[in-house]
């Protein structure tokens, strides 16, 4: 499946703040979009799956133009920066309530095992952050959108979560926006670079220190 975003033009009270966007992105290639603070790169998420609407956009799916919000045809799931969980729900219904398996959660994380009963503010943070990933990853849809989803995580569980969204990359389309530019350039196919209002393709490195986006002594 073939995922093309065309033609985004956004505004916040008179300021530009996208125009002209192009991405393509597709089963089996992780698409990672990188930028400053400020650039664009929720919004762009967000208009994707549906809950900012933009002056301008054409979403097409296999060349087929999507006329419905995307989170209203059932095949997008979308991490957002904050916390999503309901508070009343503990872990097992939360895994129940997202129909995926805690026993495959746990064989990828055992130290969670105790924590089944718990409910969200009875988990630290960064366990959370991990969990609300896992969660929106295993989700049965074919589009699964990230944003920051190494945030708050532990240098383990981000080696950890790299894998498997390296896995469901197979099966998905998966675009994600990080500030750990390493592990998003470690693992994505196609890295865009959201600057002035628009998305530029990026080959390497290097043309992030051009872009201004890195500095000059980045290792
Ligand atoms: N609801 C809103 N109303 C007005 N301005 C907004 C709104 N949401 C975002 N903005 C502005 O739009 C710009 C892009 O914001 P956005 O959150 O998309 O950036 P970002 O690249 O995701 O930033 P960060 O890396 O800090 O999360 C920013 O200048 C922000 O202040």
């Amino acid at each position: 499946m073939i995922l093309k975003v065309d033609n985004i033009e956004l505004s916040y009270d008179g300021r530009i703040i996208l125009d002209g966007i192009y991405l393509q992105a597709e089963t089996g290639k992780l698409t990672g979009i990188l930028g400053r603070n400020g650039s664009g790169k929720t919004s762009l998420l967000s208009i994707i799956y549906g809950t900012v609407s933009p002056k301008y956009k054409l979403i097409r799916l296999d060349e087929k133009p999507v006329t419905k919000k995307l989170y209203k045809t059932g095949l997008v799931a979308y991490l957002p920066q904050f916390s999503y969980l309901p508070k009343h729900l503990n872990l097992k219904q939360a895994f129940y309530l997202y129909d995926v398996s805690w026993e495959g959660f746990i064989k990828e994380f055992p130290s969670f095992k105790p924590l089944l009963k718990n409910k969200k503010d009875e988990i630290s943070g960064g366990e959370l952050r991990l969990i609300e990933t896992y969660l929106i990853l295993y989700i049965k849809v074919k589009i699964i959108l990230l944003d920051e989803p190494f945030s708050g995580l532990s240098p383990l569980y981000i080696e950890k979560l790299k894998t498997i969204i390296l896995k469901i990359k197979k099966e998905k389309i998966l675009i994600l926006t990080d500030h750990f530019y390493n592990d998003v350039l470690d693992i994505a196919d196609t890295i865009y670079l959201c600057k002035d209002r628009n998305l530029k393709l990026i080959d390497n490195k290097e043309k992030l220190v051009e872009h201004g986006y890195l500095p000059l002594n980045v290792k």
